[in-house]
């Protein structure tokens, strides 16, 4: 597979958390860069949660300077999420059993295999990170991850597929600046509608539950502006963040 030109690439053998990586070293990158991390020691998944990241599985950021506002911005997090798809297609050849969960979950039968994690590098006009773990080898166990949490699954026992950090590394880079390139020349409209084709639970009843409120509807639609959209008893609701479950 051919590496996207002007990507760069770093691959360490251990580090605390590739977003940290991204921190430290942001100001010092020409261009945009994947960090690559063999085996982290304090990976953070969302609001504040940790990452469990056994050895084998993948975990790598990718630093970028974007230049458009930071609601724009907040927006590849539906790029790399599209890019992930991709790249799990291709490294097993099917996308059967592979779904997006909204915000930026990639599933697989169902359960959880990959999670985006998204943060901002020193404000409006910093660099962004795009951190991605995907279990490759194995995943958590159910006492790892919240309670209510999507199952953890990982690649090789649900596929039989065995795939090294590396190789996922080339498959997703090049995924992602297909979807990149996208995005800048066409906007979201092209990236909202290929993430709804891929989405999970579209059309059923959801609940979103956010810090304050809970909400539960049928998943509508993802909106211009990435929120979800449910049709609930009291009217359509919009959603800007929120944890979601099924069922
Ligand atoms: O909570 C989630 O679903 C997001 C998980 C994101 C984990 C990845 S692993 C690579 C990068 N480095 C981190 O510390 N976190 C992200």
């Amino acid at each position: 597979m051919d590496w996207p030109q002007g990507y760069g690439r770093r691959v360490l053998a251990e580090v605390d958390s590739t977003n940290a990586e991204a921190v430290r070293v942001a100001g010092t990158l020409a261009g945009p860069e994947w960090i690559l991390g063999l085996q982290q020691t304090a990976a953070r998944g969302r609001r504040g949660r940790a990452w469990v990241n056994p050895a084998g599985n993948f975990a790598a950021t990718l630093v970028m300077r974007p230049t458009e506002t930071p609601d724009r911005v907040a927006l590849r997090s539906f790029v790399a999420a599209l890019a992930l798809y991709d790249a799990l297609e291709r490294v097993t050849g099917t996308a059967i059993g592979l779904s997006l969960k909204w915000p930026n979950d990639v599933l697989l039968n169902g359960g959880k295999l990959a999670g985006i994690l998204l943060e901002s590098i020193g404000g409006p006009g910093g660099h962004l990170a795009i951190g991605i773990g995907v279990n490759l080898l194995a995943a958590p166990e159910m006492s790892q991850v919240e309670e209510r949490a999507v199952t953890p699954v990982a690649l090789l026992p649900e596929t039989g597929v065995r795939v090294t950090p590396e190789a996922f590394l080339s498959a997703l880079a090049s995924a992602y600046a297909t979807h990149e390139a996208r995005f800048v020349t066409y906007g979201f409209e092209p990236i909202r509608s290929l993430w709804l084709q891929r989405a999970a639970r579209l059309g059923e009843t959801i609940t979103a539950r956010t810090a304050r409120d809970t909400e539960t509807g049928v998943f509508e639609t993802v909106d211009a502006t990435g929120q979800l959209v449910l049709k609930t008893p009291k009217g359509r609701v919009t959603v800007a963040a929120a944890d979601i479950f099924f069922g």
